[in-house]
């Protein structure tokens, strides 16, 4: 089955929080539509640039791409950029069940609302192993009032200029969050706005319910959690995990689960839906929604407060938090027993020229002006650095407890390529940031794969020891991943998928500060890249 979008993609004037600023929306609506379909199909979607004055791209996050990596909409890897006036047409196979975020990846757009969610169904009569007698979805998001263009332009300053984007000043639910107008200086606000109606799921005392919960934050490390209800966790990043009961989810910029929700309270209220930050000292109110116990007025508040979730800085709960870690006994696929390359990676936070960045290995990432694919498959050597950025750094002698001791780094284009087939090993090392006693949370995200999670800890990976404690038997498939604070993450993937993928910090403003890096494998068994890629860089002569 092939499902049909027409795209128009254009700045409206919005109160997603009840307090109005232009935002980049799809048909007039931020977060954009929900795309369905099932395993299997086929998704077209035709997208005109109406931005005036800036390009854009849309990227499927979690969609694997085998066979299409050009529609994989990461601008400067996988295409040019869709220039203002122009349409491209996205056109890929869903190839596998579960919830999926699509979100632009051009500069910070991602930020000022182009975003949504895709759902795809199991085939008909599949078994899915969890039963539910109806579903909801829940996109959670962070939400700031200036603009893209402030907070890059800020992000962007020399020296102590330096304007970091700062707390969001409301978290969203489907796009609808509530900012407190008393607070707002200029700007109007209005709580009365149809736009800012807090999200309100309606259940029937004693029915089962599925909610598909993805995060799309810019920033926010969050947890969600509804009042008075436990939640079950069966699926994260779209494969079925051990099942597991919690009071409150951790969930990560990109990062998508399935929860079961049993409507099993006192049908008497209404419940709260709740989104707090965690790991970073809050600055932004609970963002809240309404459980409505069907009977009960949809929009009476609890006579409670809004849950305020656990505390921020609590490293070793979040650690254990992440019981997400297990596959279900019925859907393990193993990880290969040894890995061909380890590639370990320091993420520290540096000042080049001035300019605040974040670099691996202390090399902070910049996009070529011709995209990857398009260079490679052209063998155009000379638009992007071809020698290898570093595969390690001094793990004796660097103390990930201190500020960089040489905050200056490198920037690069240069690119990691991988052996076609070969099985390869990341390890994510958290470090201390420019500023003293402080490490951030980094959720990473890999393009065109999933990887198995093998294991993570505090303090400094040991590759001696820690390799001994991986998970070989059945860790959790995913292709999103927090890498905790002043702690590590083994990850391990298959270069299988002939393209060229990003992997990155998905904290929007990091990726623009150079946290990323990218990977390579197989462009040459691609067949004849699609002309409607191209038209940047060198590439302007079209095929
Ligand atoms: O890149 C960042 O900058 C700020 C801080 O390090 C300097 O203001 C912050 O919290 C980041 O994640």
């Amino acid at each position: 089955k092939v499902h049909y979008h027409k795209w128009d993609i254009t700045y409206q004037y919005k109160s997603p929080d009840c307090f109005n600023k232009l935002a980049i929306t799809i048909n007039g609506q931020t977060p954009g539509p929900t795309i369905y379909a099932s395993q299997g199909d086929t998704i077209v979607v035709e997208v005109k640039n109406s931005l005036l004055t800036e390009n854009t791209a849309i990227h499927w996050h979690g969609i694997r791409q085998i066979g299409t990596p050009w529609m994989d909409g990461t601008e400067g890897v996988t295409q040019c950029p869709i220039l203002p006036g122009d349409t491209f047409t996205y056109r890929f196979v869903v190839d596998r069940p579960g919830t999926y975020i699509y979100h632009s990846h051009y500069g910070m757009q991602r930020s000022a609302g182009l975003n949504g969610m895709i759902v795809v169904k199991v085939p008909e009569g599949f078994p899915e192993p969890f039963t539910y007698d109806r579903e909801y979805n829940i996109l959670l998001n962070d939400w700031w009032h200036n603009s893209t263009n402030d907070q890059a332009a800020g992000l962007l300053m020399p020296e102590n200029q330096f304007k970091f984007v700062g707390e969001p000043q409301s978290l969203l639910m489907n796009g609808r969050g509530r900012f407190n107008c008393s607070l707002a200086a200029n700007g109007n606000c209005n709580a009365s706005y149809i736009e800012c109606a807090p999200l309100t799921l309606t259940v029937v005392p004693g029915k089962t319910y599925l909610l598909r919960i993805a995060s799309i934050t810019s920033l926010s490390a969050l947890n969600f959690e509804i009042e008075g209800h436990s939640l079950t966790v069966v699926e994260a990043d779209s494969h079925y995990v051990d099942p597991f009961v919690v009071k409150n989810l951790n969930i990560y910029s990109g990062e998508t689960y399935s929860v079961i929700l049993k409507a099993d309270q006192d049908p008497i209220r209404n419940y709260w839906l709740a989104s707090n930050v965690v790991g970073r000292k809050p600055g932004t109110p609970t963002g809240t929604g309404l459980l409505n116990y069907y009977g009960i007025p949809r929009g009476r508040h609890p006579p409670t407060a809004p849950p305020t979730g656990p505390l921020w800085n609590n490293t070793y709960y979040r650690m254990q938090q992440s019981w997400a870690t297990r596959a279900h006994p019925n859907f393990i696929e193993p990880p290969p027993v040894k890995s061909d390359r380890v590639i370990i990676l320091l993420n520290t936070q540096n000042r080049i020229d001035g300019i605040t960045r974040w670099s691996l290995n202390n090399v902070s990432h910049d996009l070529p002006h011709t995209p990857y694919l398009i260079a490679l498959k052209n063998n155009l050597h000379h638009v992007f650095e071809q020698k290898p950025p570093p595969e390690t750094y001094d793990i004796k002698n660097y103390d990930i407890n201190v500020p960089p001791p040489n905050r200056n780094a490198t920037r690069s284009t240069s690119i990691y390529k991988l052996e076609f087939g070969s099985v390869v090993d990341v390890i994510l090392q958290n470090a201390n940031t420019l500023t003293a006693n402080n490490s951030e949370t980094h959720p990473w995200h890999l393009h065109g794969h999933d990887f198995w999670v093998l294991g993570s800890g505090l303090g400094k990976f040991d590759p001696e020891t820690d390799p001994k404690n991986y998970n070989l038997k059945d860790p959790i498939l995913k292709n999103n991943v927090a890498l905790q604070t002043s702690g590590w993450t083994a990850i391990r993937f298959k270069a299988n998928n002939p393209g060229v993928w990003a992997f990155h910090c998905h904290i929007e403003s990091h990726f623009f500060m150079g946290m990323g890096i990218v990977f390579e494998e197989g462009v040459d068994r691609l067949g004849k890249l699609p002309n409607s890629i191209m038209g940047c860089g060198k590439s302007k002569l079209g095929n």
